[in-house]
């Protein structure tokens, strides 16, 4: 009783001070950022002291069974249909840029619908509320089961989780209202930033925790990547958000850092915000689901091992191919290309050993299509990972850089890589979180996949040939000496490609969408009559069928 008291005490005192600093503010989006925090923790007061009937009410309405479990999963379960969830809002919101590029009459005239805005709400709903909900819930499945523990700190958890969704929110209403440091991939204010460390020590202490109270005296491998991420990124968020506040009250602040060395810190944060939130953290996820669903071991422990210790120590010095052709010094420059070269050998370590792992199992790629994913996902992996060395070589770069090209480099590793493992892991995730007997059906997970390769492949195709186009139109000189094409020229000859790139993003968000009506009857324990996705038995020796087909 006495600790439901001072918990809800704490509520009650946040709750009010957050109007406080409402009512102080010296901008209206302060204003209406502290008026959030006040609802969530009013909400949290509520919750508190409702608990066992709120309880009832999300269960009942999620399906949720209980969890008195071995393990603690009802972070988890709340976390995958987070992941879901953002990742709907996140992919619509680049559906709609994307076709923003093409018709600029969607801007809508209104300050909060145009494209500034709306790219950094796509770009940090997919990447930190889609990817990030994904790689914490899938840590917190991981780390319990390879440590044989339950969570350490079950109340932390649920703070990480919840407090994690109030960072979304206030970073993505803060987008639409004109709030931003304008640093990319940490476009948050200041006092967001702060509310984000908060949050961010809990889950490492969590997750730590939980590897401290380990029944199993081996750290599995997938541990050493989560860790890694989870620490690597506390690092850069610190040190690329060191900022002053002009005012306690309002959201504007200064950088602590200015000119090239403010670009140096950002683009350190933000190459390796790639290699550690979307690499290391979904090799993570990799190196767990990828065996247990092809139920073999990790082709190479060994090469487990060297590959992830090459990773970090490399990833970290190669975000200068950012800035290319800049004031940045030139050997700084070339640092950052001979590491991004180096970086595709432990990149492609990783590959093989997620696509090796099936060796025994490659028929599951007929049978099975979450491997099919699984595999579709590790070949993007490798081939963005060949392609990102590839664009920092500055000969390359001075083409590439600005174009589109980038943007198809961005979404192959992003689609094809982030997208497709997380999906994978989800549907793997799904049934168990439930107790489920199976997915609803698997034949809507075959039509997932294929919409979603097909659809990166449009989005990819058409990226590459738009940015080679734009690479050649901006450095085409005519005899007089003088460029060839205007700007806008190069623009409009992209209406075409801009075209294509939404017609594969709608296919890419359409299979997601199949893929939330598959997973709401699995939440509904429904099972799908459907033909299984082989009549015939494979014969690996034959490659034909075992028995002869009688003639009709
Ligand atoms: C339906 C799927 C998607 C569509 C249609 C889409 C569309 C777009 C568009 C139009 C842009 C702006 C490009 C420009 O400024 O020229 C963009 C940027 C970006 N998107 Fe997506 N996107 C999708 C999914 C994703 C996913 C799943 C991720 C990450 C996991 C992602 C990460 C990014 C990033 C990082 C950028 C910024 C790229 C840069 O600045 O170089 N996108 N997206
Ligand atoms: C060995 C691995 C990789 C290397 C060396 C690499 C290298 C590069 C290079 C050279 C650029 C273009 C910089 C420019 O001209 O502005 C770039 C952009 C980018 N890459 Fe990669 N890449 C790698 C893997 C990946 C993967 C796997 C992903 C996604 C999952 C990814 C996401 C991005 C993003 C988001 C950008 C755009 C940044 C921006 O300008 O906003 N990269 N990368
Ligand atoms: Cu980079």
């Amino acid at each position: 009783m006495d600790t439901l008291v001072a918990k809800a005490g704490g509520w009650l005192a946040l709750t009010l001070l957050a109007l406080v600093m409402a009512a102080l503010a010296v901008d209206a989006p302060f204003a209406v950022h502290m008026l959030i925090v006040a609802l969530a923790s009013f909400m949290a007061l509520w919750a508190t002291l409702m608990r066992a009937d709120y309880q009832r009410i999300a269960r009942g309405l999620l399906r949720m069974p209980g969890n008195e479990g071995v393990y603690d999963d009802d972070p988890i379960r709340w976390g995958v249909l987070a992941t879901l969830f953002w990742g709907v809002a996140g992919m619509a919101a680049g559906l709609y840029i994307a076709l923003q590029l093409a018709f600029p009459a969607l801007n809508l005239g209104f300050e909060y619908t145009t494209f500034g805005r709306l790219r950094p709400l796509h770009t940090s709903a997919v990447i930190f509320a889609f990817g990030g909900n994904a790689l914490i819930a899938t840590s917190f499945y991981v780390v319990q089961r390879t440590c044989r523990a339950r969570l350490a700190f079950p109340t932390l958890a649920r703070f990480v989780f919840w407090g994690y969704q109030l960072f979304i929110v206030l970073a993505a209403t803060g987008y639409l209202m004109g709030v931003t440091e304008a640093k990319e991939y940490a476009e948050p204010e200041w006092y967001v930033d702060l509310w984000l460390t908060i949050v961010w020590v809990a889950y490492l202490v969590v997750f730590a925790g939980t590897i401290v109270k380990r029944r199993e005296p081996h750290i599995y491998v997938a541990n050493w990547f989560y860790l890694s991420f989870i620490l690597t990124i506390a690092m850069l968020h610190l040190v690329n958000n060191l900022s002053m506040p002009a005012s306690l009250f309002g959201s504007k602040s200064y950088a602590a850092f200015a000119g090239v060395q403010d670009a140096l810190t950002q683009w350190w944060y933000g190459h390796n915000a790639v290699g550690f939130f979307l690499t290391a953290g979904f090799l993570a996820m990799m190196y767990y689901f990828v065996p247990k669903q092809a139920e073999r071991p990790v082709y190479s422990y060994r090469l487990s091992i060297i590959h992830f210790w090459s990773l970090i120590f490399l990833y970290i010095w190669a975000g200068p191919h950012h800035l290319h052709y800049t004031a940045l010094p030139d050997w700084a420059q070339t640092l950052g290309m001979v590491f991004s070269v180096m970086l595709w050998m432990p990149s492609w370590g990783g590959m093989i050993n997620g696509l090796m792992t099936l060796n025994g199992a490659w028929d599951k790629i007929r049978t099975d299509p979450i491997i099919r994913m699984m595999v579709m996902a590790l070949a993007f992996y490798g081939m963005s990972t060949f392609e990102g060395p590839m664009m920092s070589i500055k000969w390359v770069n001075s083409m590439s850089h600005y174009t589109d090209w980038t943007i198809g480099h961005v979404h192959s590793g992003a689609l094809g890589w982030n997208g497709m493992i997380t999906f994978a892991c989800v549907y793997y995730l799904v049934p168990r979180l439930w107790g489920r007997e199976r997915l609803y059906s698997l034949r809507m997970v075959n039509w997932h996949f294929w919409l979603a390769t097909v659809g990166i492949v449009f989005y990819a195709a058409s990226m590459w040939v738009a940015g080679i186009m734009q690479g050649l139109m901006w450095r085409e000189y005519g005899a007089d000496g003088y460029l060839v094409y205007s700007f806008a020229e190069s623009v409009a000859a992209m209406h075409p490609m801009y075209l294509i790139r939404a017609a594969g993003g709608a296919m890419y968000l359409a299979g997601f969408l199949i893929m939330i009506v598959n997973v709401w009857a699995t939440l509904g324990a429904k099972v799908r009559a459907e033909k299984p996705m082989t009549e015939t038995p494979y014969n690996a020796a034959a490659d034909r069928p075992l028995a002869p087909v009688p003639a009709e």
